[in-house]
């Protein structure tokens, strides 16, 4: 079939489907009934409530089939099933659509079991056979062709046969990749379900309730990928996973707006985007208030790092690890071992609820509730009893009412002797190690944690106040077999703190974790799957914090060791998070091809990293673009010269950053951008929006981010030393870039620069012209 042929066809084929979606739209829209006027009765009410979700239903139908009128499929599969002669032509689309009369598909949805064909099947080696897993078991059958459709606003606008039996086919599918990656984006990340690569789609596909882990070098479709598998996930077990009931945590929350579209586009709403910080705070109910982090990020990330930060480093590793988690388990264990007073309870003279009764009901028939919660089980019942004892007796109502007044005040007299504790509390006396009751638990935590920690929060800080329990009003509730009161270890409470206490984003992970093995985790609070974003800066404490909140660990984690720049909370091997999953509950893939930058960038940027621990090179694909450029400017005329540069790269791209070293950087840049007349946003660590156009950011918050083209400003000896922190944020910096990179520097290069573009290497390459000069491969 010629290409023009191929074009008719599926224009006539266009003009078909969007008629019968057309058609149908006009059903929906003749159905809408008119609002009911006047006040209803009951049972109108009823009808009325029945009507309004058939109309939300009818909404959403028709939002989904006026979207289809736009795109409403972008491949096509000629399948046929078995030894059939004649194949099915499938159409795929990001919606399936049925005829509502026949029932019979006029677009299959792409995450449905046979459209994995569409992106598992490559047809090399002259292989035509192809299969997938349908409810009833695996079908196969023949490919007889696989087409990629653009269509654009309802238009058709390219057709392309990546595969077609008996023809040969070379690389075309390749074509048609390389045609989508070429096009220049808006300011948000995008769904790729056109042009999904194989093993992407493994991912996307793999089992529900499993951790899948993913290192993904820079650009290799991580986050897109995850938010795919959401909306697959949502589809292939709708019945059993709502959206409501999963998260993204994202490095920041300028990056939850950045990928804000992905699952809007693929049909998915309601999933819960967030940060780390933010959810924790929240589940804390706020009992503890956020250091403000710029300071301490400007610190990390300074040109000239502090020294005294390798300790610090040392001790937040240590806030994230399992070490610390048993720490915490066994502070639990110790708090809950001596958590019920040593006393009888007697609401009134005579009678006596036994102490050993009362450890009974806590130690055994609550003991698979977590110990708050069984605090207040017990105290209930004890209520219950005196209660139930008054109602039993043969006494007077008058009687009865003074018993009760009189349990009463004796029952909160009791309860008061019952320990108290707050997660914040607990984990301060763990931490200093030398509050006034100091968990024996702490004798694990390291001394100089616990110095470096009192020396966070000052001496005369700690949010940890202890109370003794209330002894006097006690006593009077204590029976006639009286026990030696539980003196020895005193009550925490955070009660009465006037200002909540100030913590750093690593504490929470280990307060969290304390409340919820103090508390429980409710059901309505657990997640059916949780997807971690840039998981590389997680710690291991962290993902055991969220296996609490869901229960089926079902997990995508995501990350990539190479850009690990906040390595103090991070880990340095995979390992670290695959260990604290069974291991027929977990996977791990590499993906090791990027999608997003050309083959100069990336080539350029694998040089960068080359020599970081652990680095795995990015693999490109073939598609070439400009030249990287890395230019010298006389310190005084940086400005003007990255001002020239923007102008320049704003001719041809529609998202430019511009990425400086530190913040104090990036505020100049801005405002000489806007000297020059060139509106840019600055973005800060605060900052929930990104914008477009031109963008100023200091390298720490780039990642996770992509631009058209990116230009990397100060790239000189001082600001980018060869240590691998540098490394790390020059090669996250490159690898922002799509389609152009630019890198300008004063004074001697950094030598992390490839050294192509060393003047000792080449001194040819050193002291370019007036606007640079483009370092290629071939220069
Ligand atoms: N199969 C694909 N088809 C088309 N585009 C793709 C494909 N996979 C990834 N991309 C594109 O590559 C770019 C990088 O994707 P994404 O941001 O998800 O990568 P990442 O691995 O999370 O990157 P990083 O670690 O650098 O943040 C995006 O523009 C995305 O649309």
């Amino acid at each position: 079939m010629t290409v023009d042929a191929a074009f008719q066809e599926e224009l006539q084929h266009l003009h078909e489907v969007t008629g019968r979606i057309s058609a149908q739209l006009d059903r929906l829209r003749q159905k809408e009934q008119p609002a009911a006027s006047g006040d209803p009765d009951e049972a109108e009410t009823a009808d009325i409530v029945a009507a309004q979700v058939v109309a939300a239903t009818r909404a959403q139908l028709a939002d989904a089939l006026q979207r289809a009128l736009q795109e409403p499929y972008f491949g096509r599969l000629d399948f046929a099933e078995g030894d059939q002669p004649i194949p099915e032509r499938l159409y795929i689309g990001k919606r399936g659509i049925l005829d509502p009369d026949s029932g019979d598909p006029i677009v299959i949805d792409w995450r449905a079991p046979v459209a994995s064909m569409f992106y598992t099947f490559s047809g090399q080696q002259g292989q035509d056979r192809a299969g997938y897993m349908s409810p009833d078991g695996w079908v196969e059958g023949r490919i007889d062709r696989k087409r990629n459709i653009v269509i654009r606003q309802g238009k058709l606008q390219r057709v392309v046969d990546s595969y077609v039996r008996g023809e040969e086919n070379l690389g075309v599918a390749d074509e048609f990749l390389l045609y989508r990656l070429s096009e220049h984006r808006d300011h948000r990340l995008r769904d790729i379900v056109a042009t999904i690569q194989a093993e992407q789609d493994r991912i996307i596909r793999a089992d529900r309730n499993l951790a899948v882990v993913i290192q993904g070098v820079a650009g290799s479709g991580k986050t897109t990928v995850a938010l795919h598998r959401l909306a697959y996930l949502l589809y292939q077990y709708a019945d059993r996973m709502r959206p409501e009931r999963m998260i993204i945590f994202a490095p920041n929350a300028m990056f939850v707006d950045y990928i804000s579209e992905v699952l809007p586009e693929l049909g998915v709403g309601g999933i819960q985007q967030t940060t780390f910080t933010r959810w924790a705070l929240a589940k804390l109910g706020h009992q503890v208030r956020l250091r403000d982090p710029r300071e301490r990020l400007a610190r990390w990330f300074a040109v000239q790092p502090d020294p005294a930060l390798a300790e610090a480093y040392r001790v937040l590793k240590y806030k994230g690890s399992p070490a610390l988690r048993e720490v915490l388990d066994q502070a639990v264990v110790e708090w809950t071992a001596s958590a019920v007073p040593d006393v009888d309870f007697s609401p009134w003279a005579g009678e006596v609820l036994p102490a050993a009764t009362i450890r009974e009901w806590f130690y055994a028939d609550y003991r698979h509730e977590p110990p708050l919660r069984r605090r207040d089980r017990v105290l209930a019942r004890v209520k219950r009893w005196y209660e139930t004892r008054i109602a039993e007796a043969e006494w007077s109502r008058e009687e009865k009412a003074a018993r009760r007044q009189q349990a009463a005040n004796r029952y909160h007299a009791y309860a008061s002797r019952w320990p108290d504790v707050t997660p914040w509390a607990l984990y301060e006396a763990l931490l200093r190690k030398d509050s006034a009751w100091t968990p024996n638990a702490a004798a694990a935590v390291p001394d100089w944690v616990a110095a470096y920690h009192r020396s966070l929060r000052g001496q005369g800080a700690s949010g940890s106040r202890i109370r003794r329990a209330a002894d006097t009003e006690a006593a009077a509730a204590t029976g006639a077999n009286q026990h030696k009161a539980d003196r020895s270890r005193p009550a925490l409470s955070a009660a009465g703190e006037a200002r909540r206490p100030l913590v750093d984003a690593e504490d929470l992970a280990g307060i969290l974790y304390l409340d919820v093995r103090l508390r429980g985790v409710r059901s309505d609070e657990t997640f059916d799957h949780v997807v971690i974003d840039e998981a590389q800066d997680f710690s291991p404490l962290q993902i055991i914090l969220l296996q609490q909140f869901c229960p089926q660990g079902s997990f995508t984690i995501l990350g990539d060791l190479s850009q690990s720049i906040h390595s103090y909370q991070g880990i340095d091997d995979w390992e670290e998070f695959l260990r604290l999953f069974p291991a027929e509950r977990r996977t791990f893939h590499k993906l090791d091809v990027s999608y997003r930058s050309t083959m100069e960038i990336i080539e350029f940027a694998n040089q960068i990293a080359a020599g970081t621990p652990g680095f795995v090179p990015a693999r490109p694909v073939f598609r070439s673009g400009e030249p990287v450029r890395v230019e010298p400017v006389a310190a005084e005329e940086r400005y003007e010269r990255a001002a020239a540069a923007v102008a320049r790269l704003q001719a041809e791209h529609t998202t430019i950053a511009v990425i400086c070293r530190s913040d104090a950087a990036c505020d100049e840049y801005a405002r000489a951008l806007a000297a020059s007349g060139i509106p840019a946003h600055r973005i800060g660590a605060g900052d929930e929006h990104y914008e477009g156009g031109v963008s100023v950011l200091p390298v720490y918050l780039a990642k996770g981010l992509e631009f058209d083209a990116v230009l990397m400003v100060d790239v000189d000896e001082s600001s980018y030393t060869a240590d691998p922190l540098s490394a790390k944020l020059l090669f996250v910096g490159c690898t922002r870039a799509l389609h152009q990179l630019w890198l300008q520097y004063s004074g001697r290069p950094s030598p992390l620069l490839p050294a192509g573009v060393h003047p000792q290497a080449h001194p040819h390459m050193y002291g370019v012209g007036e606007t640079g000069r483009p370092l290629s491969r071939t220069s």
